[in-house]
Formats: structure tokens, C-alpha cells, sequence
């Protein structure tokens, strides 16, 4: 693989993505287009923070652009996260996930994408991207214990 864009930005990506949480405790995930990236898995809605852009602030724009709901920087609460290792030819990636259980609008897919609503110990059984797999745990388990 062609790394040399590490030498012109050799920054972590920031990565924030949302948990959103229905009155019972569903969680809405999304599945990527097929043509991207890790196409076809289902992830937790979000995208890459831009540069002097806050996480939160990031995540509200994403999640406004994938679904079409809006959520109040007010409403988003840290979860945890998860980062993958340093291996030299991609950037390394933290994956920020927070919960919300505020937003106005009905979520609608981007085209080419799918969602839907998981009770959260069935995520194990979703095709997800390495970092998603400790995240969903981590969602089951606070859901279940909160
Ligand atoms: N949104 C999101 N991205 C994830 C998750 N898990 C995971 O490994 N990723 C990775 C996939 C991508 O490499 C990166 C996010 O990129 P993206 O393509 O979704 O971000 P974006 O909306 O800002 O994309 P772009 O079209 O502006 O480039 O993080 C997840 O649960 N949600």
C-alpha cells in the first residue's frame, strides 16, 4: 500500500459514532453502502472529525447528513471507545462512541445504505467493522446495567 500520505499527515483519525438509544433500549445501526469502504457492515452511525472541529459538534453534523434527524450537543453522552493499532501503512483510527436518546426527525438512510433498530444483544449476530465488536459489548452491557 502506498503510505506516503502518512508522511504529509501522520495524525490519528478521529473517528466519532453514535448509539442511539430508543425508549427500549434499541439501537439504531446502519449498514454501509456496498461501494465504500468496509462495505456492507453494520457500524453505528457517525463519521471523521474535521480539523478544529469539536467531537460532539462532529458527530451532530454527521449524524444530520447520514440520517437526517438533528440531536443537540446537550443530548450526546461518552460511552467509550476503541482505537486500532498502529501498523505503519494506514492511519491509525479512535473510534469515539457516545449514547443519545434525544433527536427530532425520523432517521432516514443514505442512499445505498440500510438501518435499523437492534435490541443490543443482538448486534453480536451483525457483520461489523473489528472496532465495532467491543463497542456493541460495551453498549450491551451499560443497556443492561445502566
Ligand atoms: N461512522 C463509523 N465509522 C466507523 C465505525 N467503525 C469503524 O471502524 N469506522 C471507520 C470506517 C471509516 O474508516 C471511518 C469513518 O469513515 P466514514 O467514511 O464513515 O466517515 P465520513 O462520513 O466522515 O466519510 P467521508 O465520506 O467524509 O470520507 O471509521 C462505526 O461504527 N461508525
Amino acid at each position: 500500500m502506498d503510505a506516503t500520505f502518512l508522511a504529509a499527515d501522520p495524525a490519528t483519525l478521529l473517528v466519532v459514532a453514535l448509539a442511539l438509544l430508543d425508549s427500549s433500549d434499541r439501537v439504531l445501526m446502519q449498514r454501509r453502502p456496498e461501494n465504500r469502504a468496509q462495505g456492507g457492515l453494520w457500524e453505528f452511525p457517525g463519521g471523521k472529525v474535521e480539523p478544529c472541529e469539536g467531537p460532539a459538534a462532529a458527530l451532530v453534523r454527521e449524524i444530520a447528513e447520514e440520517l437526517g434527524i438533528s440531536i443537540h450537543e446537550s443530548d450526546v453522552t461518552p460511552l467509550t471507545f476503541a482505537a486500532s493499532q498502529a501498523d505503519g501503512t494506514t492511519r491509525p483510527i479512535v473510534l469515539l462512541l457516545y449514547t443519545c436518546r434525544n433527536w427530532q426527525g425520523e432517521p432516514v438512510p443514505e442512499p445505498g445504505a440500510a438501518i435499523g433498530w437492534y435490541e443490543t444483544e443482538a448486534l453480536g449476530a451483525l457483520a461489523m467493522p473489528p472496532l465495532d465488536v467491543p463497542l456493541a459489548a460495551a453498549l450491551h452491557l451499560f443497556v443492561k446495567n445502566p
